[in-house]
């Protein structure tokens, strides 16, 4: 039973050492059988192994066959082999494996001329073939189809010439293909799309025109289409290769330049792109509309900047107005709310009017606040009579009469007629106490030389002093003009 099992799974292609552990099972299985006798169990075993190794021998002698048609066909180095010798795979650049001829190396070795067919389809167990830095001409021959095996095919360096040969593509183990530096034309086949497991593509200079085809279903590592007379726009998919793989040709697209028409985006404008390439240095749609959301954003920022300062600004003001209104409704409202608060502190030219009221409603108010609800009044020196009060200071209408080192004076004409002259005194950092003391003694003063002082007032902020006014003017402005 076991001798028909051998039979049945041994090929011609079977190599010696397959042969010798089938043997050994045949017989195994023979001793054991009981419908075959001993004897004639030997015999037939002897029988298959002689075929078996006669079948190796003619897969061997008919690939030395083919690398000496081989030689015969391109000469080279390869003249050098030993033809005396019945395996090949001795000879220089020829690699076995059980027999068989996997790996052909033969790079820059002279071969000149076009490889006939006939030769490649008696090599079929070929997994690597190098016949790169030649002189091969004309085309590829077809039979190479049968070397389903071929995993790397180099014939870069070469004069091979004609159209990419369609049979390549039914080489499914292809993985790396380098036809570069030969005289290939035609299109760019899209039949390389059936190399599924194709890593490495180099056909750079060639004569290969027409698109480059969307090579979608290749997963490349290596790419290289330089120099050919290829057109249109580079694939999206093999964009991410560098611009050496595509330049010398009439491409466009990244990483090259863009294509007309198309619209400038952040990625297609790398560091590798060519310095002169004016599309270059456009915006992208994304960077303009970046700019002007970020300069529309800045405008109103400063919008609202400038409306906050506005508005406090104003506030503060009408802060001070309503105080002023809270305080003395009905004596200041028609005086601070028709004229406003001039700067007369800060040199301004006041209104009479407004600045002696400022000085004695902010006096007025800052009484109160310090003294906790009680409204501090005006004290008066001695006998004077006390024609009038903090009110009447505060409805009176005044004018700035002048800034002196002390502060600014102002004439106050009150309601009732009398007309006193108001200095309003500033920086003084004294306690009440000793203000008192020291403007009690000037109030007692009395002297025709001297303006009377009739009366102060003393606040934490304000202290005023009201004296006499005088019509007459400076003595300044009497003695100079
Ligand atoms: N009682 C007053 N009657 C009329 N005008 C006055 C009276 N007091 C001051 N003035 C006017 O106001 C101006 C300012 O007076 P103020 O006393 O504040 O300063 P000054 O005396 O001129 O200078 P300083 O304070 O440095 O001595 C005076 O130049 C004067 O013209």
């Amino acid at each position: 039973m076991g001798i028909w099992l051998l039979g049945a799974v041994v090929s011609p292609t079977s190599s010696a050492s397959s042969v010798l552990v089938l043997l050994f099972l045949g017989l195994f299985g023979c001793r054991h059988s009981p419908m075959l006798p001993h004897k004639h169990t030997l015999v037939v075993v002897a029988a298959t192994l002689a075929l078996m190794l006669a079948a190796t021998y003619a897969d061997l002698a008919a690939e030395r066959a083919a690398l000496l048609a081989l030689r015969s066909a391109v000469g080279g180095r390869t003249l050098f082999w030993n033809a005396t010798r019945d395996s090949p795979c001795t000879w220089a650049g020829v690699q076995c494996e059980r027999d068989h001829v996997v790996e052909l190396h033969l790079p820059g070795v002279a071969l000149s001329g076009q490889i006939p067919v006939g030769i490649f389809g008696n090599l079929t167990q070929l997994r690597t073939l190098s016949l790169r830095f030649n002189a091969l001409r004309g085309s590829l021959p077809s039979d190479l189809a049968k070397c389903v095996n071929l995993r790397n095919l180099y014939i870069q360096r070469n004069l091979l010439s004609g159209a990419i040969p369609s049979f390549l593509f039914e080489l499914p183990d292809l993985v790396r293909l380098n036809m570069g530096f030969n005289n290939f034309s035609g299109p760019f086949p899209t039949g390389f799309n059936s190399l599924t497991r194709l890593k490495t593509l180099f056909v750079e200079n060639n004569q290969l025109s027409g698109p480059i085809p969307d090579l979608s279903k290749l997963s490349l590592d290596q790419f290289n289409v330089s120099y050919n007379l290829l057109n249109g726009s580079v694939p999206l998919k093999l964009r991410t290769f560098p611009q050496d793989s595509f330049i010398g040709n009439s491409l466009c697209g990244r990483p090259l330049s863009l294509c007309p028409g198309d619209i400038a985006d952040p990625i297609s404008v790398d560091n590798n792109s060519k310095p002169n390439s004016h599309t270059s240095h456009k915006l992208s749609a994304g960077a303009i509309a970046g700019i002007v959301v970020g300069s529309v954003v800045f405008l109103l920022l400063l919008v609202f900047l400038l409306i906050f300062l506005c508005r406090s600004k104003t506030a503060k003001k009408t802060s001070a107005v309503d105080i002023a209104t809270v305080k003395h409704p009905e004596a200041d409202a028609p005086v601070l709310a028709e004229k406003g608060v001039p700067d007369v502190e800060n040199g301004g030219h006041a209104n009479g009017n407004s600045a002696a009221a400022v000085a004695a409603v902010s006096a007025g108010n800052k009484a109160e606040v310090n003294g906790g609800g009680a409204a501090k009044k005006l004290v008066f020196f001695g006998n004077a009579a006390r024609a009038f009060d903090l009110e009447d200071l505060l409805r009176a209408s005044a004018e700035v009469l002048g800034k002196g080192t002390f502060g600014t004076a102002y004439k106050a004409v009150l309601e009732a007629g009398p007309v006193v002259a108001v200095k309003r005194l500033k920086d003084v950092t004294i306690s009440e106490k000793e203000f008192k003391e020291k403007i009690e003694a000037v109030g007692a003063m009395d002297h025709e030389s001297l303006v009377p002082l009739r009366a102060f007032y003393f606040s934490r902020d304000e202290k005023l002093l009201v004296y006499d006014y005088l019509p007459m003017g400076s003595l300044s402005a009497l003695l100079h003009g």
